[in-house]
């Protein structure tokens, strides 16, 4: 038996932290040494696993971490910065879903690509890493149609649009030889006008305890092409996350995509 990779969880009391700690509880692959809250938790110094003989409680703290062989983030962007800093000074790989990152923090994980291995996926379904293709296809055999993409999430969600929509929309934006920020619209009130040709429009539902859905609308005339996902159990991403970090360990320092794995292992099949 070769001896478990050593993870810390980064936003290991939220949604999908407490995912991840319960698919931990039956996978040996992994010793989770370290789950990390932020400074202000009602959470700090309790125990992680109730119940179980395991002494580990959950943290604040980067500076004392113990040695460990990758941090899996879904945090938010002030908790990715802290957890990224670490990673690169310690040459610790990291995989990240937090979203609604600003161009600074861009820059930092672009930086840190340098030293360290980074696998950064705003969805690890792999439903929606087959939707990113299907629509980069119909994108691009549709130039003309009419491109909307429409999301719903959560009450709690904080950014908008979520980084599944923005990431789909980017897919396409690419498919079609253009980029969002030429022809991404985010907002439609009052009296837009009538939809500029080209476009792609961006809708946002938030409400109840919806985990994630995603649509991509290709409008044409007398006819449409819906492409849908939807998510019913943040555990799909949990499991996403955890196969990429005990992929991501094996990696030379880089910037890695889901797709990336995908395509390595499907090589090897
Ligand atoms: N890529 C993907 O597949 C997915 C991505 N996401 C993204 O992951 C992120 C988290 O989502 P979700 O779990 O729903 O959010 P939650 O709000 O439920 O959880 C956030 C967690 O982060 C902790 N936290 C907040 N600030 C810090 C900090 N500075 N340092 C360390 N920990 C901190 C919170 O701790 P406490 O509250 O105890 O202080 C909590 O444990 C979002 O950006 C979301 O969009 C979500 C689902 C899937
Ligand atoms: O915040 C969430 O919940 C989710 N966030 C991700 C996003 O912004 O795309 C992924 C998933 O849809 C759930």
């Amino acid at each position: 038996m070769p001896q478990p990779i050593r993870l810390a969880i980064n936003g290991a009391s939220g949604r999908m932290g407490q995912a991840l700690l319960a698919l931990l509880r039956e996978d040996r692959r992994f010793e989770l040494v370290h789950a990390v809250v932020s400074a202000g938790s009602e959470h700090n110094g309790t125990p992680v696993f109730a119940g179980l003989s395991t002494s580990l409680r959950y943290s604040h703290n980067w500076e004392n971490a113990p040695s460990m062989d990758v941090v899996i983030d879904f945090s938010g962007p002030e908790g990715l910065a802290v957890a990224l800093a670490h990673c690169t000074a310690n040459g610790i790989a990291l995989v990240t879903g937090t979203t609604g990152i600003d161009a600074a923090l861009e820059a930092k994980l672009d930086d840190a690509t340098n030293s360290t291995a980074v696998l950064r996926a705003a969805n690890f379904s792999l439903g929606v890493a087959v939707l990113t293709r299907l629509l980069r296809e119909a994108a691009a055999a549709l130039p003309d149609w009419d491109l909307e993409i429409v999301e719903a999430h959560h009450g709690r969600k904080e950014d908008a649009p979520s980084g599944t929509a923005l990431a789909l929309g980017h897919a396409a934006a690419d498919a079609r030889s253009t980029t969002l920020a030429k022809d991404g619209v985010y907002v439609r009130e009052g009296r837009p006008g009538a939809r500029r040709s080209g476009s792609i429009g961006f809708a946002v539902v938030r409400g109840g305890d919806v985990v994630g859905e995603h649509t991509a609308l290709l409008l044409g005339h007398g006819e449409r092409v819906e492409l849908s996902h939807r998510a019913t159990d943040r555990s799909i991403f949990a499991r996403g996350a955890l196969e990429a970090a005990a992929w991501l360990v094996a990696r030379q320092p880089g910037a890695y995509s889901i797709d990336d794995m995908l395509q390595e292992r499907s090589r090897k099949a």
